[in-house]
Order: structure tokens, then C-alpha cells, then sequence
């Protein structure tokens, strides 16, 4: 089956436009509750080396937590499987900013996709530098990932955020108690705080995945990261992407995806495409509502999910 994926777009952008339960806006970041819950982007690079897009696909959003793929990625480059010491890789079932197995677990969080292991990571990546030495590390990462040398941070996001993340101040100091966070708490979310105010949009964002549907070549034919560790990152996107939600994520979906509270999915079909969406209402976990639904509707009709037999 050779679905048309122009007209496929087309189809979602208009069904999604037509929703009306949205979801709700995440307002526990000031900044963000300012979003208009009526915007929709949809954007496919295929490994072909094609771009469709549709609805809001170049309107920069504030990427959040889908900047934790980025930000482990760098990480497993400094650091390589040394990572896993001191983060899981198993699913919470919890919420993403959840504290409770923190103790039981010994400061260890169970993956880097919730906020705990994201900040063990953010301190794996300040590595004794200052926070814009991180930062620019990673702001050139994704801009090289996606050949666009125009994406920025918000720093009114970063600021909203850094005045109002009391729970991932709490974790971090909590990780710092067990010797998990190592640079002084402040770095440590700074770093963290403006990884995830990065701007991107459904374009630069599906661009910038490339790399995890094509066994981790940038598709300039520089290597990113081993054949292996692409795969690894797509299973953690599988099994982890979602917190609470993942499982049901690969019921209805079947595809390895990385939400963000800014209502962005970065979604990889391994060999086939990356696919962003972005719709800022959220469901009660957390995840983009119709960026989900959009997903869901875009993998029934291509076969896309990871668990279906390939054509024969
Ligand atoms: N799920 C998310 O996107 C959470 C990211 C957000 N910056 C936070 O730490 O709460």
C-alpha cells in the first residue's frame, strides 16, 4: 500500500480543525497558557526525502520536553552507556514530574524522559561548564539536525518556567541529596529549563528526527549516532515517551514518540519517516490531545504502526 500522503494530510488537518474537545492548554507554565488552543501542524520528511506538510506546520511552539531526546542523545555521546548508572530505562507509570519513586528507587530515576532522569541528564551535558556552553551546545545540535540555523530559545518561557518550577526544583535537590546531581541545582536547571524552552516548528522538527528513522545517519550522510543507539532511542521513545501514557500511546498509535507539555509529539517510523504534530491542548497526561488522535489517524491509514507486518 502506497498511501497519498498529501491527501492523507489534508484529511487530518481538516478533522483536527473541526474537533472541539481540544484539551486543555498546560497552564503551570505561565507562558504557555497564553497559547491559542486552536492551532494545528502537521509535518512528514519521509526517508525518501520528502517534506508534506499541513494546517500550522511553520508556526514556531515551545518544545519542552521532546528537547529531552536531543538532550540524551548529546549524553550518550559524552558519556556513552555510563548513562544507565545513574538512569533507568524502564517505564514509570507515573506522571513526568512525579517524585514518588525517587526514594524507594535511590535518587535514581526510572528513564530520561521523565523530568527526574531529564535533569540527571541536563547534569550529565553541563559537564563542569557553564549553562550557555551547554546550551549552545544543544542549540547548535538541533540546528544542525534540522539545517536551520533560525531556531532560538524563548527566553520568556525559560524565565516563566524558572520562576514557577518549584517540582522540578524539588527533584533536583532531591537527586543532589542521593549525589545523582552533581553541578549546583540552579546550573542544573538552567540548563534544563532551556533546553525545553527551544521554539521549533512541525517542519524543523520532523527534520530534525531524520536522524532516528534512518539508524542514526544525518541524511547529509554524516553520522550522528550508531545504527544501535538509534534503535535504542526509539524504543525508549516507545516505551517511555509518554510517562503514564505509553503504553496507550503504542496501543492506539504503535509508532516510538516524544511529547512535549507545549502540545508537540516528534514521532519516528524507523526507516520510513519522522513526523511531527503539535496542537497544544493537552489530555489529562500530559500529551498533546489531537497531536495523538492525528497520529492514531495517520498510522491506521499507512500501516505505519511498529507492530504491523510489513508488506509481502
Ligand atoms: N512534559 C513536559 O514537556 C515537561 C517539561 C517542562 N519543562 C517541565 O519540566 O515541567
Amino acid at each position: 500500500m502506497t498511501p497519498d500522503l498529501s491527501a492523507l494530510v489534508d484529511s487530518i488537518v481538516a478533522r483536527m480543525g473541526a474537533a472541539e474537545d481540544r484539551g486543555q492548554v498546560a497552564s503551570y507554565i505561565p507562558e504557555l497558557a497564553k497559547v491559542d488552543p486552536a492551532q494545528f501542524g502537521i509535518a512528514i520528511a519521509t526517508a525518501d526525502g520528502r517534506m508534506l506538510t499541513g494546517g500550522d506546520a511553520d508556526t514556531s511552539f515551545s518544545i519542552q520536553s521532546i528537547s529531552k531526546v536531543f538532550a540524551l542523545t548529546l549524553a550518550l555521546g559524552k558519556v556513552g552507556d555510563q548513562l544507565w548508572q545513574r538512569v533507568g530505562r524502564e517505564p514509570s507509570g507515573n506522571a513526568f514530574n512525579s517524585i514518588v519513586q525517587l526514594e524507594q528507587e535511590h535518587g535514581i530515576p526510572r528513564n530520561p524522559f521523565i523530568n527526574a532522569g531529564a535533569i540527571v541528564v541536563a547534569d550529565v551535558n553541563l559537564g563542569g561548564h557553564q549553562p550557555r556552553v551547554a546550551i549552545g551546545e544543544m542549540l547548535r545540535f538541533v540546528r544542525y539536525l534540522s539545517g536551520d540555523d533560525s531556531i532560538a530559545i524563548n527566553e520568556d518561557v525559560a524565565a516563566s518556567e524558572t520562576t514557577t518550577g518549584f517540582r522540578n526544583m524539588a527533584l533536583a535537590n532531591y537527586m543532589r541529596a542521593f549525589g545523582n546531581v552533581r553541578h549546583p541545582v540552579d546550573l542544573v536547571l538552567g540548563t534544563y529549563f532551556h533546553q525545553c524552552a527551544i521554539e521549533m516548528s512541525c517542519r524543523q522538527l520532523a527534520l530534525a528526527g531524520r536522524y532516528l528513522m534512518l539508524d542514526g545517519r544525518h541524511p547529509d550522510g554524516g553520522r550522528v549516532v550508531s545504527p544501535g543507539r538509534a534503535r535504542r532511542i526509539n524504543a525508549l521513545m516507545l516505551t517511555c515517551g509518554h510517562y503514564d501514557a505509553s503504553g496507550d500511546f503504542a496501543f492506539r498509535v504503535g509508532i516510538p514518540g516524544k511529547s512535549g507539555v507545549g502540545g508537540g509529539i516528534l514521532a519516528i517510523v524507523p526507516g520510513r519517516a519522522a513526523i511531527a504534530v503539535w496542537c497544544p491542548g493537552l489530555n489529562d497526561n500530559g500529551n498533546s490531545m489531537l497531536g495523538t488522535q492525528a497520529l492514531q489517524m495517520l498510522a491506521e491509514a499507512t500501516g505505519w504502526s511498529v507492530f504491523s507486518a510489513p508488506e509481502f
